[in-house]
């Protein structure tokens, strides 16, 4: 597309809304006059140079092409018409034929990012209908690869399991630092070093995942043969069901991507 289009981001003064809404803009793939946003309560003060609005068909109607980002909860009460235009939805659950129909387009992507967009780290797994040209995937890949790395899958079924796996993926490492900077501070360190020390240790681990070519599982199978304090670790760790605990997790996670698209 050329330096013409427009994006509209409905949700915009949301968290992952207003990551996109800046991704974009930093990408130049549109200048922050050719973007709108919408918002529900109070006018948010990012992007003061892009257009913002509460009512979504203006949004629209703006717009080449639009973004849901609400909330599924809130879908339902979405009530606009984006006929012949490109619509792109990053909720989890809804699926292509439920924003078809509620959008009334046929050319329609549905994508699931990760919190990381806000720091341009996202995986963003996604599908379109039939009715996605070549130039609307173009765009598609421009958009999700200014938030970070970004595939087309073959099935709906697969962004199902990947809202769990990498969608909700920031929240596990999350959940790991967090029990280890407990364990940390209940054994006397400072909340400030426990905090420090733990970020250091996740920061480092994401980095040698990136630069090395082995597979996590290799990588854990090194440090368990020092048997060493690491594998001292792991072994109780895994005694006491961490891998089942991971996999029920992600169990639930694509079980509710399921039902919260049948529930709107
Ligand atoms: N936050 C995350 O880690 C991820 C979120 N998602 C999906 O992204 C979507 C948005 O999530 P977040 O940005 O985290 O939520 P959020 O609550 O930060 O943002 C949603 C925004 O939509 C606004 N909104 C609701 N109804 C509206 C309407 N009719 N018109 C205009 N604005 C409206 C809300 O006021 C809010 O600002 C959700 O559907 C979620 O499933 C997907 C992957 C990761
Ligand atoms: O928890 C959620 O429902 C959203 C979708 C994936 C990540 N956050």
């Amino acid at each position: 597309m050329d330096g013409s289009m427009s994006i509209g981001i409905i949700g915009g003064a949301g968290w992952l809304g207003r990551a996109f809404a800046e991704a974009i803009v930093d990408a130049k793939i549109v200048a922050a006059g050719r973007l709108t946003l919408s918002f529900r309560s109070g006018q948010p003060t990012f992007l003061p140079n892009a257009t913002w609005t509460r009512d979504n068909q203006e949004l629209v109607d703006r717009s080449d092409v639009i973004i849901v980002s609400v909330r599924p909860q809130d879908w339902p009460a979405i009530d606009i018409t984006a006929s012949g235009k490109l619509a792109m939805s990053v909720m989890a659950g809804i699926t292509l034929d439920q924003l078809a129909g509620r959008l009334k387009t046929d050319r329609v992507i549905r994508t699931l990012p990760n919190a990381a967009a806000e720091v341009r780290n996202s995986y963003t797994p996604w599908i379109g209908s039939q009715s996605v040209t070549a130039d609307d995937r173009n765009v598609v890949r421009r958009i999700l690869e200014a938030c970070g790395a970004a595939d087309e899958v073959k099935s709906e079924a697969d962004i199902d399991y990947l809202t769990g796996l990498t969608g909700s993926g920031p929240a596990f490492p999350a959940l790991l630092a967090a029990a280890m900077m407990d364990d940390a501070v209940s054994r006397g360190l400072s909340p400030d070093i426990a905090r420090r020390s733990v970020s250091a240790v996740l920061i480092g681990t994401g980095k040698l995942l990136a630069a090395r070519a082995d597979c996590p599982k290799d990588i854990v199978q090194t440090f368990l043969d020092y048997r060493g304090t690491t594998a001292a670790a792991i072994e109780a760790m895994r005694a006491a069901g961490f891998e089942s605990a991971v996999a029920d997790g992600l169990a639930a996670a694509l079980q509710k991507s399921v039902t919260m698209g049948q529930a709107t």
